[in-house]
């Protein structure tokens, strides 16, 4: 099965609410994509191109600067949170058995006063970066809320464990990716722009500016998800399937390096959705197929392993 496009508009961030109907046609095609594939694109959010495009403009004007101007704001060397910050290129392995990933990153996990934003050329960074992040943030709280009414549950469950998104005590974070150009016949055997991975926390938000990225189909076979300009594609990450029972499916993905000869480059933004440090996760389902653990000894030990700290 392919992955399927909703049609989000009843639930879009122009509208207040939602009608009873309209909750009960949405839940039921998102329960059928996250059931069946882990991925569903979203149109008619609310979240438009131009505000995207902005975002990956600003974004790739941090990214084109010298390794030496992007260093002080180095992932790790802010004390309030150890996520926020530019990853540069091979430090992160996302499989952890394939040489570094050939990406560049700059995590948005904080806006504590002490956190230093970029200036100078991308003066504007902070101010962009941080109204998208509300924007996700917004859209991410509908789209929780439409999960767990698709499942029976109170539809504030899952909202209830998601109050602090944007504080230091919620490991949210909005993520910008650029793939450099790249002579994949120099790369290192076995190295990829993104390893095989599954998400780690509640849902993501993924928006992409061209093909790319592959999902694994419950036969193995990994397909080209496509590029939807002003859609966004949301996907089932690891803490979801574990609170479902596995009810909803968290599923492998990756990038692959462009084809013998182009060398295109490639951006993409990931909102990273991840409930409250402290809440704990126990299966909705009162099943225990999951021990319980919390959202951010969670994140810590996943983190552990794609920075090769296990
Ligand atoms: O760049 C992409 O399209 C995918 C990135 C991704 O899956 C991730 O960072 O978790
Ligand atoms: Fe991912």
């Amino acid at each position: 099965m392919s992955i399927p496009v909703v049609d989000f508009g009843a639930y879009s961030l122009s509208q207040k609410d939602v009608a009873d109907e309209q909750m009960r046609n949405l839940s039921e095609e998102l329960k059928t994509a996250f059931t069946e594939v882990g991925f569903v694109f979203l149109k008619n959010t609310g979240i438009t191109q131009e505000e995207v495009d902005r975002v990956m403009d600003i974004s790739k004007k941090f990214f084109m600067q010298p390794d030496e101007l992007k260093r002080p704001f180095s992932r790790k060397s802010f004390a309030n949170n150890p996520n926020h910050g530019w990853v540069s290129l091979e430090t992160e392995r996302l499989n952890p058995r394939r040489p570094g990933d050939l990406k560049e990153a700059f995590n948005i996990a904080s806006f504590h006063p002490d956190i230093k934003w970029p200036s100078g050329a991308v003066a504007a960074f902070q101010e962009i970066q941080k109204s998208f992040f509300l924007r996700c943030k917004e859209l991410s709280l509908r789209v929780l809320r439409v999960m767990a009414y698709s499942l029976g549950l109170d539809p504030e469950v899952f909202l209830s464990t998601h109050r602090l998104i944007g504080t230091d005590e919620n490991g949210t974070t909005l993520r910008s990716l650029y793939y450099p150009p790249v002579n994949s016949e120099k790369a290192k055997e076995g190295q990829l722009r993104c390893g095989e991975h599954s998400d780690y926390g509640s849902i993501t938000l993924l928006f992409q500016s061209s093909e790319g990225l592959q999902v694994r189909r419950r036969s193995g076979e990994f397909i080209y998800a496509p590029c939807i300009p002003g859609t966004v594609l949301v996907n089932i990450a690891d803490l979801v399937q574990r609170w479902t029972s596995d009810q909803f499916v968290s599923v492998l993905h990756r990038v692959l390096l462009p084809p013998v000869g182009e060398s295109c480059t490639r951006q993409s933004l990931a909102f990273f959705v991840q409930p409250d440090d402290e809440a704990l996760i126990t299966c909705c389902d009162g099943s225990n197929k999951y021990p319980p653990v919390t959202a951010g000894a969670y994140l810590i030990e996943r983190f552990n392993d794609s920075y090769g700290q296990s």
